[in-house]
């Protein structure tokens, strides 16, 4: 498969790590570290070091999970980076899904003012989203990304092998964001991708949704306008994930909480911006099949727009959100009220 360039960097698809080899041997790294967690140390580790030509590079490994994706973790990282004597010619290697390409794209891009890194995904969800881009960030208190930084990578690598061991319920997840990449960009594509199958994913399809969001970073890479629209279903997605991690047991995945959002924001589409109702009904049918109804409380929904009030795109306290004039068509900035995100759950909860 083709290289896809981004704004200062290739994505590379599927070439067994010749352009990995190829870039550390051009970088003339002083050193190179893998930021990897107990997950990709197992599943992943092994297959990237068979394809590896360098045998020296330290590990660095963090603990899964979102609740993990903190400042305490990045203290850690950093901590092991100076310990290991990393200087300003060092190079971050991460390994891992959005939590690792997150969390060590801000550690890398924070460590003394900055240090080279570069992507290597290893879910669904990390290599058609959040590898590419270059949003870095960590949540605090429960706020999704809360303090980050936009600084691209030096490279992506995808390989679609890893995604062999990836559980089902993280391919679920990480289709959510292909899914959105249609709603706000293709039709075609969320038409293909209704009849596809997440557990089996074509990396032709991987591509495509790499393709859709590059081109929208391209044209806005610090989120001043149109970027805006890769945040569709994530202004109530987001409060929904925070909520569920504060509640501790069982929390929802990023993606799951995303296909929450885009419900909910599918239905203010409706209200706000002229989706047909009859796109509406498509879409809550799509999205019922692949992730169910989540029981989010009635009670809750107060708490949730609490949340919602700190979302990144907001204006003069007015709660933004991305939608939908049209299955393929995004715009931006709609400012929502209380009432109106309020009736958009209770949609969600009552469809
Ligand atoms: N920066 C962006 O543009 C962007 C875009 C979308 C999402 N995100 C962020 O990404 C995060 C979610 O990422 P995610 O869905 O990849 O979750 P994740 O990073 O938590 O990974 C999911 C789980 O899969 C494990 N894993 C990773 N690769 C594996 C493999 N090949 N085989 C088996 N297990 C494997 C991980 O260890 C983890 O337990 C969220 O924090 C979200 O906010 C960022
Ligand atoms: O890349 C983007 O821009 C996105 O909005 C992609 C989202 O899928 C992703 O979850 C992103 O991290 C959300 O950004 P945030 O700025 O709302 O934290
Ligand atoms: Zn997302």
């Amino acid at each position: 498969m083709e290289t896809i360039q981004s704004i200062s960097y290739p994505v590379i698809f599927n070439d067994n790590f010749t352009g990995l080899n190829q870039f550390l041997q051009e970088g003339n790294y002083t050193k190179v570290f893998f930021l990897i967690d107990e997950q990709t140390e197992k599943h992943c580790l092994p297959f990237l070091i068979e394809h590896l030509k360098i045998t020296d590079y330290d590990l660095i490994e963090v603990t899964s999970g979102e609740e993990n994706k903190t400042i305490d973790f990045c203290i850690g990282i950093w901590k092991m980076l100076i310990d290991f004597g990393a200087d300003r010619n060092s190079l971050l290697i991460n390994v891992g899904g959005g939590v690792i390409t997150d969390m060590g794209g801000f550690a890398a891009s924070t460590f003394k003012r900055g240090i080279d890194f570069v992507q290597i995904p290893t879910t669904l969800l990390s290599q058609v989203d959040a590898s590419v881009g270059g949003k870095t960030g960590i949540d605090m208190d429960h706020l999704k990304n809360i303090i980050g930084t936009f600084t691209q990578p030096k490279a992506v690598f995808i390989d679609t092998n890893f995604l062999k061991t990836l559980p089902e319920r993280q391919l679920v997840s990480g289709f959510a964001e292909m899914l959105k990449h249609g709603l706000i960009a293709d039709r075609d594509y969320f038409y293909l991708l209704k009849e596809a199958s997440p557990e089996k994913i074509d990396p032709e399809l991987i591509r495509h949704s790499v393709e859709i969001k590059n081109n929208i970073v391209l044209q806005d890479p610090e989120e001043k306008g149109l970027r805006k629209i890769l945040n569709f279903g994530h202004t109530i997605g987001h409060a929904v994930e925070s909520f569920s991690l504060q509640s501790g047991k069982n929390p929802l995945l990023h993606g799951e909480a995303v296909a929450i959002g885009m419900v909910c924001e599918a239905f203010l589409s409706v209200q706000k911006t002229g989706l047909p109702q009859d796109e509406l009904t498509e879409i809550v049918q799509t999205l019922r099949r692949f992730y169910g109804k989540y029981p989010i409380k009635e009670a809750s929904i107060p708490a949730l727009i609490e949340i919602m009030k700190s979302d990144k795109k907001n204006a003069s306290a007015r709660i933004n959100c991305s939608l939908l004039t049209q299955i393929g068509q995004c715009t931006i900035d709609s400012f929502c009220t209380e009432d109106e995100l309020c009736a958009s759950l209770l949609f969600y909860l009552n469809y």
